[in-house]
């Protein structure tokens, strides 16, 4: 065989498959495949991405396999050149039907997130950062709601520790990028200053170090480890709520690290101001830089989002199906990406165009499903708990104004979240008129539309309505 006709021996393949594969599967994930070469009985093809290679090998290996040995010969090798940047075209090389062992390094690094197996200080180039590179800032897209943060992450990526934002405390509901962010400032600092010894680790990471270390009497090393690090990200670090020894020894690295000259860069799922079983003085501290929220996605940034990985991915949706999903996937962007996997795998399995109406069928099951319904009952729980205040008091005449101030809010988000009628809701909280409620939610939006400190409050205490 000679080794420059790779593209008509493709070819033939591409023949057998499409007799074996529906129309839409074979545009979808075959004609895509550029063939590259054919040399020592391998065939190497080009894929557009790490997800398009792994559909590939899980659902079509075995014709393949079969085609080409049908077509090339007995024991023909498969070989991908899966492109992972899109922009720069960089490509990992991976052997078909290999995968566990072939995925490329840097997309299993975070797996093997472990603890620093030696807590002695190893040198900047021995330290492993555990950051994920697959979030960087090229691919955090930028919209109203993650401006501030993303531009304040970019200032103390290019001068560590000398910006006023140190610490950069980012907060927001789940799934709104947090990560992604403090992991794309950790990687462009480690570009910038491949010297930095940069580590990123979750909070619950740290919390099962320190234990470790507690019991196998290493708390020094811990602590000197820690303290070793030019630019600590932690993740998640509600976590540490009411561990007090955690914090006390998590407040002593912070101080260490902050007086010298290094940078802290901490998440959490909620302001500084609502860190319960915190203590003061590490919430005095997440202060002292920049608190910036990262908000939910509005639709646009949504929409450009879902662009850009639909892209990324090698894959093809049209708009009006982009557009449907941004405007009815709203809670975390998590969940617009868990949408697309799923309409490539509906529209692969069940032989499906890719248009709006698999698109509805996808996102109103994914949305049903996880979206709990939300009782009157359940409001009145929550807001008493978390104002405390006994929900016989919402129920009784009190005029207190902490008292009516729990009873608007609790009207209020019974409009916004059941389909209860306002004379039923009010019949519910208190036994007061449609009217009342009204006036009530007109007063909480108000509110709501210029205090921020509530609103995160409202919303806090919207999250767990929605938990299951
Ligand atoms: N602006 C953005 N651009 C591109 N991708 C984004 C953006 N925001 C979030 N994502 C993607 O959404 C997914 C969830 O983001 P991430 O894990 O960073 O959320 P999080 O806020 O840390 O959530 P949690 O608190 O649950 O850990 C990731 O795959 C991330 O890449």
């Amino acid at each position: 065989m000679i080794e420059s006709n790779h593209v008509s021996l493709w070819n033939r393949c591409l023949r057998v498959i499409r007799d074996n594969v529906p129309e839409t599967t074979y545009n979808t994930w075959f004609v895509p495949i550029v063939p590259l070469k054919y040399e020592d009985n391998a065939l190497t093809v080009q894929v557009p991405s790490q997800f398009f290679y792994e559909f590939l090998e899980d659902k079509f290996v075995e014709l393949l396999r079969a085609t080409l040995y049908k077509e090339i010969g007995e024991g023909t090798k498969l070989m991908y050149r899966v492109i992972v940047d899109n922009s720069s075209k960089a490509s990992v090389d991976l052997e078909a039907t290999n995968r566990s062992t072939a995925i490329p390094q840097r997309s299993i690094i975070r797996n093997g997130n472990k603890a620093p197996n030696t807590l002695k200080a190893p040198s900047p180039l021995d330290l492993d950062p555990q950051l994920n590179p697959n979030y960087n800032f090229e691919n955090f897209i930028e919209g109203y709601s993650n401006k501030l943060s993303r531009t304040a992450g970019e200032a103390v990526a290019v001068s560590p520790a000398k910006t006023v934002f140190n610490p950069l405390f980012v907060y927001g509901p789940s799934g709104v990028g947090k990560t992604h962010l403090i992991n794309a400032i950790g990687t462009r600092i480690k570009e910038l200053f491949p010297d930095k010894r940069v580590l990123y680790v979750s909070a619950h990471l740290f919390q099962v170090q320190y234990t470790d270390s507690v019991r196998s009497n290493t708390i020094n090393d811990f602590i000197n480890f820690y303290q070793s690090i030019d630019v600590l990200i932690i993740d998640d670090i509600q976590e540490f709520a009411s561990l007090t020894k955690t914090q006390n020894t998590f407040f002593h690295i912070f101080n260490h690290l902050h007086q010298n000259g290094k940078q802290l860069i901490l998440t959490s799922d909620r302001s500084p101001v609502l860190l319960q079983g915190m203590e003061d003085r590490l919430l005095t501290r997440f202060k002292w830089g920049l608190t910036a929220e990262l908000e939910k996605p509005n639709v646009e940034l949504r929409k450009n989002i879902l662009k850009n990985k639909i892209h990324r991915d090698g894959l093809k949706f049209p708009e009006e199906v982009i557009t449907y999903i941004a405007e009815n996937v709203n809670e975390s962007v998590r969940d617009l990406e868990g949408i697309v996997i799923s309409i490539m795998a509906h529209s692969t399995i069940y032989n499906k165009e890719i248009d709006l109406d698999l698109a509805e069928r996808i996102v109103r099951k994914a949305v049903k499903c996880e979206t709990k319904v939300i009782t009157v009952e359940d409001i009145i729980e929550k807001v008493c708990k978390h104002f405390e205040v006994e929900s016989s008091a919402l129920h009784s005449k009190s005029r207190k104004r902490e008292v009516v101030q729990v009873r608007q809010l609790a009207m209020f988000l019974a409009k916004k979240h059941t389909d209860s009628s306002s004379s039923k809701i009010g019949q519910l909280i208190g036994n007061r008129d449609h009217a009342t409620v009204l006036h009530a939610c007109k007063i909480v939006q108000g509110q709501f539309e210029v205090d921020k400190s509530f609103r995160a409050e409202v919303e806090e205490i919207e999250t767990l309505l929605r938990r299951k």
